[in-house]
């Protein structure tokens, strides 16, 4: 059947409109949704129809696919990184409509180029789930968590038997009332690892609601904390805990963000330390956020969870030769397989930073991933420090931005 008619059979209420790829292949049954939707709202969806993502190839990443929107990517860098896995100097693929952000972040890596590159380490791994249980009350609680704390190996066991590749690295109770939480964290290796995590923590749930009084109420009790704003992510992590840093000469600083390493520093405490403080902000830094949003698009990452990206705080001290800045991003959720991983331009991105897939051992290509970010970041918070300090940033912004 074709397009026109499977949207007539829709339309008559014969199909439903998430029921058209059980009676045509993806792409004809894509424009058919197309054609439904476009006709209802009275507008034309001819762009985002054309595409050169086969509709085949998004399966298990969309539903009721009409096409795909278009995002420009551009490239920063190259930006030298010597990471705890590898030593690399790759240009870091950003995704983005804000125009001045690629020029801003390459810029930063211009400064940590010529400061001889950025170190980088991934310092935690532990993607979270955090199921919630019902007791009876404070009593039982302690019961509970009693039991959990005897039984980790055998929670674990559970846990692992659904996955390969992940391991369980943390089990901490918490109870509240007559509610007991218990945050399971993994090592997810390559993978971000929330299928992953929710699929070995509904395992471990079993054996918890068997063995003990308490009663699964949600497999997530949002003490994970997934795609909210949460303290426990910035102190404890997510996925990665990841740190940047970089030592600039001091003539560098003075040419290439035109202004002294005493006013970026200066800069740096009063705005992404009191500024955010005062704020109540969970984020100290300037922009973590913009290269963070840039780069998981174009690479395939699940964007929600920039809201956990943004948890980062920014260091900057002028020392006597130089000026030193860090970047520490709590809870980066990042994979170079599963997900949007691989879809082709997200997958080509990988490749450009040479971690798409599975690394070696695994883990490694997730981590080289988390740290070329990490010095993105950096990038990007040293460029907008400057830029402020020397105030540029309206200036910038109008020649870049509109
Ligand atoms: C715009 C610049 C970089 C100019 O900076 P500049 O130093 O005047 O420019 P330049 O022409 O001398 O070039 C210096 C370097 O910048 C890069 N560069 C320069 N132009 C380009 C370009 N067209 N395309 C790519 N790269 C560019 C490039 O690396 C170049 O080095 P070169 O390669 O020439 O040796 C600077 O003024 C800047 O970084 N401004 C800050 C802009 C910024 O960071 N915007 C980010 C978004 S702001 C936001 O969303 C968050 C905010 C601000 O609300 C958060 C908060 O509250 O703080
Ligand atoms: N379920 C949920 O609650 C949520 C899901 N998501 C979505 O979850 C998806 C991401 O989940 P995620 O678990 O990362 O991905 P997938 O569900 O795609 O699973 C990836 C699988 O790849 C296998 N694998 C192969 N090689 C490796 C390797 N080197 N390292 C790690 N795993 C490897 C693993 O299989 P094996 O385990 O058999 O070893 C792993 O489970 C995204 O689409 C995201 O949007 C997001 C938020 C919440």
């Amino acid at each position: 059947m074709n397009a026109a008619d499977l949207a007539e059979r829709v339309r008559e209420g014969d199909l439903r409109l998430h029921e058209l790829e059980s009676h045509a292949d993806p792409e004809t049954a894509a424009a058919a949704r197309r054609r439904v939707v476009a006709n209802e709202a009275g507008t034309s969806l001819d762009s985002v129809g054309e595409s050169h993502l086969a509709a085949a190839d998004t399966e298990s990443t969309i539903e009721n696919l009409v096409g795909t929107v278009e995002i420009p990517i551009g490239v920063a860098g190259p930006v030298p990184v010597a990471g705890g896995e590898r030593e690399a100097e790759h240009y870091l693929p950003l995704a983005t409509t804000e125009g001045a952000l690629v020029a801003s972040v390459n810029r930063g890596c211009s400064v940590i180029r010529a400061a001889g590159g950025a170190d980088a380490r991934v310092t935690k791994r532990a993607m979270t789930r955090a199921p919630v249980f019902r007791v009876d009350g404070v009593v039982e609680a302690e019961a509970v968590v009693g039991w959990v704390r005897d039984h980790e190996t055998d929670l674990a066991s559970a846990a692992e038997s659904t996955t390969s590749h992940g391991e369980l690295v943390d089990l901490t109770p918490y109870a509240v009332g007559d509610s007991v939480f218990l945050r399971f964290g993994y090592d997810t290796k390559d993978a971000m690892g929330m299928n992953m995590a929710t699929i070995a923590t509904r395992e471990a749930c079993d054996v918890v609601e068997s063995e003990t009084p308490a009663e699964l109420v949600a497999l997530s009790g949002n003490l994970c904390t997934d795609k909210k704003p949460a303290a426990i992510n910035a102190v404890e992590g997510r996925g990665r805990s990841v740190v940047a840093d970089v030592a600039i000469p001091n003539e560098v600083v003075e040419e290439r963000l035109h202004a002294t390493p005493e006013a970026v520093a200066e800069l740096n405490t009063r705005k992404n330390l009191v500024g955010s403080a005062k704020a109540g902000s969970l984020g100290f830094n300037a922009q973590a956020a913009n290269v963070v949003a840039a780069a998981f698009l174009a690479t395939g990452q699940d964007a929600a969870q920039v809201v956990e990206g943004s948890n980062a705080i920014t260091t900057v001290a002028a020392r006597e030769d130089e000026l030193y800045a860090s970047v520490s991003l709590a809870s980066l959720e990042v994979g170079t397989v599963g997900g949007g991983t691989k879809l082709p331009t997200q997958a080509e991105a990988l490749s450009l930073l040479g971690v798409r897939g599975g690394g070696s051992p695994p883990g490694s290509n997730a981590d080289a991933l988390a740290e070329v970010i990490a010095a993105g970041a950096l990038a990007g918070e040293l460029s907008l420090l400057g830029a402020l300090a020397s105030r540029h940033l309206s200036s910038a912004h109008a020649d870049l931005g509109r």
